[in-house]
Formats: C-alpha cells, sequence, structure tokens
C-alpha cells in the first residue's frame, strides 16, 4: 500500500549514511550485509532513499566542509567525478489507474554532507592518464597553436537546461568568454562548450572550430537560445563527461562537480583533455575516459563462472561473436541442467512512466521471475551444507561460526540472522561449486548481459573507499529467517537512488532500472531448505503500490528467483510450525548490457538482434526474456486495471 511504502520511506529518513551523517553506516547502500556500528546488515540496499517522486527533482545537496565531490585529481588537474541532473530521476507520471500510486522510484535526496573526497594529492593516480594510457601533455599547447581557444570546459551529455544553469551560474566563480568569444579567446578566458548529439563523432579539435557555427555546437556563454544548436539529449546517451581543456579549465577541475552540485546539477566524470584527445572522435574520447574510470574503480565485477564460460569477463575476449562463443562453451553439465530449467512465472507489476536519459518519458514496469530446475537437488543441499555446516540440524538455529544475528530491512527493527561478512566474501571471491554453476547457468541464459557483482564498496561510499565506519559491505545476503522475525517491505537497489558522489553515479549516471544500454539492478534468491511445507508459510512478497496488489512465492528447495531490485518485496515469516529457519541466499548484481549503447564499456559481443529490437520496442531492457512469452500483468502493468466493471447498456 502507498502508506506502506510512505512508512518505509519514513522509518529509514535520517538514517542512511548520506543521509544521516556518520552514525547511520549501518543502512547505508548495504544491499548487502555489513559490519558496522550498530551491528545490523541490511537487506534493502537504498530503501532509505525509496521516498516520493515529488521528492525526485530535489538533492538538497549543499556545499560545504567535507562536500561531496570526487576529484580524484590527476597531475595534471584533472578530476575524475560526475554525475548530472539531466539524468537526476524526475517525478514519475503516473501510470493507469489514478490514485496517488506514487512510485518509489525516484531517489528523495542526496544530501552528501560528510562524504569526505579523497584527497587531490599526487598519491592518487591521474584518472585523465589512466584513460589515455600515460600522462600526455594537456591540450593547451597544441590547442593554441591551431588558433582554437586553449582553455575550455566541454560539456558532453548534458541537458540543455543543465548547460542553462551551467552558462547562468559559471560566469560567477570562473572567467567565461561571452558567447562567440572564441577565436581565439581572451587570455585567462574560459569557453564554454555544450555538445550535441551530432558533435559525437567529431574530434575535440572540429568540435572547438566548429562550436558556435553550425555544426550544432553551443557557444559560449549564454547559448541557451540556440534552438537546435543545444546539446541535444540523446548525447547523453553516450555518458557524462566534462573535459578540461587548458590549465585554466583545469584549475576548475577539483572543484567543477562541488560547484555543480551546489547549482543544482549532478555531477560527471570530469578529465582533463590530453593532446591525445585532439584528434580522437568525442564518442571515442567519452567512451575512453568511461572505461578508464570503470576499471580504476572496478565497477564491472563479473561473476566467477567455469573455467569454460569464462568470457563474461567484462574485459576478456573479442568485441565480436562473443555471445556465440558463450554458447559454445556451455559446459555439457550445465547445458543439461538448463535444458530442464522451468519458468514457472515471468510477470510484470510495479509500472508507469519513468523519464528516461534521453529527456522523454517511456512505459516501465519491473520483472520478477520464477526458474525451477536450475540448480540440481544436489547442488542445493552442497551450497545448504556449505553454508551451514554438513549435517547441520536445520531444526534448531543456523551455526554461529558463519551466521550473525544482523541482517534487517530497517534500522530500528530487531535483526534477524545473516551469513558472516567473511561467508559473504568468500561467497564472491571464492564461490562453491554450486553458486559457479548457478552463475554460469545465469550467463548462459543472459547472454546478453556481462553479470557482475554489484559494486557494494564503491556504491555505498565515498569513493576511495572506506570511511570510518570500518563498513564491510558485499553483494550477497544470507537469511535464515524464523518465526516471528520482522520483515519489512524494501527495494534491493536502485540506479536513481544511488549517492550522487559515487563514482557509479559519475560514469552510468542516473537512470531509471531498465534503461536501455544501462546496467540492470537483478537480485537473483534461492531457496535452500531441504523441504518446505506449505504449512511453513515465509513466502517471497511483491507489491504493486500502485493498486496495493501483488503475488508471492512459495519457497521451494532449489527455487531461483529472479527480480528487477527496484521492486518493494519482503520475506514473510515462517510460521509457527516451521521448525527451523527458512534459508535463501541472495544475490545483488548489475547485468551489463554486452553491446553497451555508446557506454563504452567495452563489453563481449552484440546482442541477439531479435532481443535487441524487442527491447527497442519496448523500450527498456527485462530479465523477462521474449522467448518466455508475454510476462503475466499485475496491477498498474496490466493495462485493464481500473476499468469500469459496469457498463451501463447503450441506449438505441
Ligand atoms: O528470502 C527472501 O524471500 C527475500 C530476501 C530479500 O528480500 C533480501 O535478502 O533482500
Ligand atoms: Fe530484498
Amino acid at each position: 500500500m502507498v502508506q506502506m511504502t510512505i512508512q518505509v520511506a519514513g522509518a529509514f529518513s535520517g538514517s542512511l549514511r548520506w543521509g544521516g551523517g556518520s552514525s547511520s553506516a549501518a543502512t547505508a547502500g548495504c544491499c548487502v550485509q555489513h559490519t558496522s556500528p550498530l551491528a545490523a546488515a541490511c537487506r534493502s540496499g537504498w530503501t532509505a532513499a525509496r521516498t516520493f517522486a515529488s521528492h525526485g527533482m530535489n538533492h538538497n545537496i549543499t556545499r560545504g566542509a567535507g562536500s561531496l565531490v570526487c576529484a580524484e585529481a590527476s597531475t595534471s588537474g584533472a578530476s575524475a567525478s560526475a554525475s548530472s541532473r539531466a539524468q537526476r530521476p524526475r517525478p514519475r507520471r503516473q501510470g493507469t489507474g489514478g490514485g496517488s500510486g506514487q512510485q518509489a522510484r525516484a531517489r528523495a535526496s542526496t544530501p552528501c554532507a560528510g562524504a569526505t573526497a579523497p584527497s587531490s594529492s599526487s598519491s592518487s593516480s591521474s584518472f585523465a592518464a589512466s584513460a589515455s594510457g600515460s600522462v600526455a601533455p594537456t591540450a593547451a599547447a597544441s590547442a593554441s597553436a591551431a588558433g582554437v581557444n586553449a582553455d575550455s570546459l566541454v560539456f558532453i551529455g548534458f541537458h540543455p537546461e543543465e548547460m542553462d544553469i551551467i552558462r547562468q551560474q559559471l560566469p560567477a566563480v570562473a572567467p567565461v568568454a561571452a558567447a562567440g568569444a572564441q577565436q581565439p579567446g581572451e587570455v585567462g578566458m574560459l569557453s564554454l562548450v555544450g555538445v550535441t548529439e551530432a558533435m559525437l563523432d567529431l574530434t575535440l579539435r572540429e568540435a572547438l572550430t566548429s562550436s558556435g557555427s553550425s555544426s550544432g555546437a553551443s557557444g559560449d556563454g549564454n547559448g541557451g537560445e540556440q534552438g537546435d544548436q543545444r546539446p541535444s539529449n540523446g548525447a547523453v546517451a553516450a555518458g557524462r563527461v566534462v573535459l578540461l581543456r587548458g590549465g585554466g579549465a583545469q584549475e576548475l577541475g577539483g572543484e567543477l562537480n562541488d560547484l555543480l552540485t551546489e547549482w543544482g546539477v549532478v555531477p560527471a566524470l570530469v578529465a582533463a583533455a590530453t593532446a591525445r584527445h585532439e584528434s580522437m572522435p568525442l564518442r571515442q574520447v567519452v567512451a575512453a575516459l568511461r572505461d578508464a574510470h570503470a576499471r580504476y574503480y572496478e565497477l564491472l565485477q563479473p561473476v566467477k563462472l567455469r573455467d569454460s564460460s569464462s568470457s563474461n569477463a567484462a574485459t576478456a575476449g573479442p568485441a565480436a561473436g562473443q555471445q556465440q562463443q558463450q554458447q559454445q562453451q556451455l559446459d555439457p553439465a550445465d547445458a543439461a541442467v538448463l535444458a530442464d530449467v522451468r519458468v514457472l512465472l515471468s510477470a510484470a507489476l510495479d509500472a508507469g512512466e519513468v523519464p528516461s536519459i534521453h529527456g522523454d518519458y517511456r512505459r516501465d514496469a519491473a520483472h520478477v521471475a520464477v526458474l525451477d530446475g536450475l540448480v540440481t537437488e544436489a547442488e542445493r543441499a552442497e551450497l545448504l551444507a556449505w553454508l551451514t555446516a554438513p549435517g547441520h540440524n536445520h531444526a534448531g538455529p543456523p551455526p554461529e561460526d558463519k551466521w550473525e544475528m544482523a541482517c534487517v530491512d530497517r534500522v530500528g527493527d530487531n535483526a534477524t540472522w545473516g551469513l558472516r561478512p567473511e561467508v559473504l566474501a568468500a561467497l564472491r571471491d571464492d564461490p562453491p561449486p554450486p553458486v559457479v554453476a548457478l552463475q554460469s547457468r545465469l550467463a548462459a541464459l543472459y547472454p546478453e548481459y556481462t553479470l557482475c557483482h554489484m559494486p557494494a564498496q564503491q556504491i555505498s561510499d565515498a569513493p576511495g573507499g572506506d570511511d570510518d565506519t570500518d563498513t564491510t559491505l558485499s553483494c550477497f545476503v544470507g537469511n535464515a529467517v524464523m518465526h516471528g522475525d520482522p520483515c519489512a517491505w524494501h527495494v534491493d537497489a536502485d540506479p536513481t537512488t544511488v549517492p550522487p558522489y559515487s563514482p557509479w553515479v559519475h560514469n552510468f549516471g542516473y537512470y531509471h532500472n531498465r534503461e536501455l544500454g544501462r546496467p540492470l539492478f537483478v537480485t537473483v534468491l534461492i531457496y535452500l531448505n531441504d523441504t518446505w511445507p506449505e504449512d511453513n508459510h515465509a513466502e517471497t512478497l511483491f507489491l504493486d503500490p500502485e493498486t496495493q496488489l501483488g503475488l508471492f512465492v512459495r519457497p521451494a528447495p532449489g527455487r531461483v528467483v529472479l527480480m528487477e531490485q527496484d521492486m518493494p518485496h519482503r520475506i514473510s515469516a515462517p510460521s509457527r510450525v516451521a521448525p527451523g529457519p527458512r534459508y535463501s541466499l541472495v544475490w545483488k548484481q548489475v547485468w551489463v548490457p554486452r553491446e553497451g549503447q555508446g557506454q563504452g564499456q567495452g563489453q563481449g559481443g552484440p546482442r541477439d538482434p531479435a532481443c535487441a529490437d524487442q527491447e527497442r520496442a519496448a523500450g527498456f531492457q527485462s530479465l523477462c526474456r521474449p522467448e518466455w512469452g508475454e510476462p503475466v500483468r499485475i496491477g498498474s502493468a496490466n493495462r485493464n486495471a481500473g476499468i469500469r466493471a459496469y457498463q451501463p447498456p447503450v441506449q438505441q
């Protein structure tokens, strides 16, 4: 119910690390479990931030001590940082059915006080340098030789309204050249260039020389009125980057994201332009910078697969034909298991219209699927034994050497049993065979994606890693819920609610889950008990907030649930007759589209054209595979929901 969602949000407000100050570490971004001062792990990732669409525009970010810029100053003064109001979630339009229907996809606020930025000390490796392979001289020298204004701020992938704000605000803090004054600029003056989609295929030098001309650049200073010369939203898909060209621009670099944030523009990836960039098409420059940035911050952490199919690695393999290669290399045992997998449910709910990164709105719905047979009975038993102990008595609590009372859905709730951090770390770093088997089969089932662990640390914390709270994050959650345990509605994570100072946002921007070409946030869950009679209850519940309807999934040994992470859901506690805990193991993943849609992440091969076409037609990605047929539509996802039951007979 909507109220319920409000309560969930309310219960969390102020308790996130990025919302409530330093004592709130326990809830921050813990799509995962972690140790913390509150000694509680959280099933939900960004539940606290899950408030209402009406707040979606307000990031409430203030600048000041400990402000959020994640400047990673390079030796040449570049900074790696980012995000953008362009991709900032906007209020979600209501879907069918009316009602308040607030979808909690929008990030309510992105308070950043307390986030400490890595210092711009020389110890930090130069992000610009890693992008280009070496610390190259900046573009200034070659540019001035060409008669192009040496000092420029080149904004790529920013929406027109963002550029308007920047043009308005920047002159107050930096000497910005007047509109059209670019050949060459006055000494010390910065020219401000907004790059349109049409300009992405120009080299940096070409873009600068054509800036203000009919080629589509938005000019300096006040270019807001230039009609079709304003940066088009299409450029956002390539990524949001600010190139700092020349010493004057680079002086501003370390501060730029702070400024953008102060002005209400979500930061972006900021990098020094190098001489090498001068002759590269901007699209390529953006892709290379984003690749380097993703590598530097380890944003893409491919799951471990069987050796034969390890081509899932985001960095591995030639671009072409990888998908086929992965299928060919499928272990015959995995292929045999996959041939017997049954899709019991493929469903859509929680629908509405959401802003796309292109500036328009798209139809959206979240999805859940239930698969039986993805792991064998022997593998299920092996995994349960690995997570507990061989021969463990499952009528009693889980063994305390692997489990602790440390798992919560909401701050303040009593904790339930969760896996200890070292076990969670082992699941990622040294997974037992059943985990590798499941991951390999999922990778085979979804060849269009590179399956990665959610980079929980990078998403949760200020870049640079640990803050002062000694929080250990994990991309796995173990649940052993008992009768009477508190279980609350939550979402696991949502790409619209990642903190703005996180390198994830700098690279991928803000977007609603399922945006084409952007990583899909997916949770994978497996039920592990040997048996689970009906009377034990403990179903997983899924909610369509707008209609207050939903669906449930009964635990069954080895059953796997896939859900898009922004869908509200909860465990229901086992009944009194359940003799022991109900075990589930949960993966929090990001599925990175292989085609990349200009993302420049360099993964794998092309998507299956049929699949890609279907997605394009739908306007979004989904874990429900087209070959499974149309998903069952529930609540707001059912276009017939809310039609009049009684239609008066037509008078003749
Ligand atoms: O075990 C379940 O039914 C759901 C668990 C869950 O929602 C989580 O761990 O985030
Ligand atoms: Fe969850």
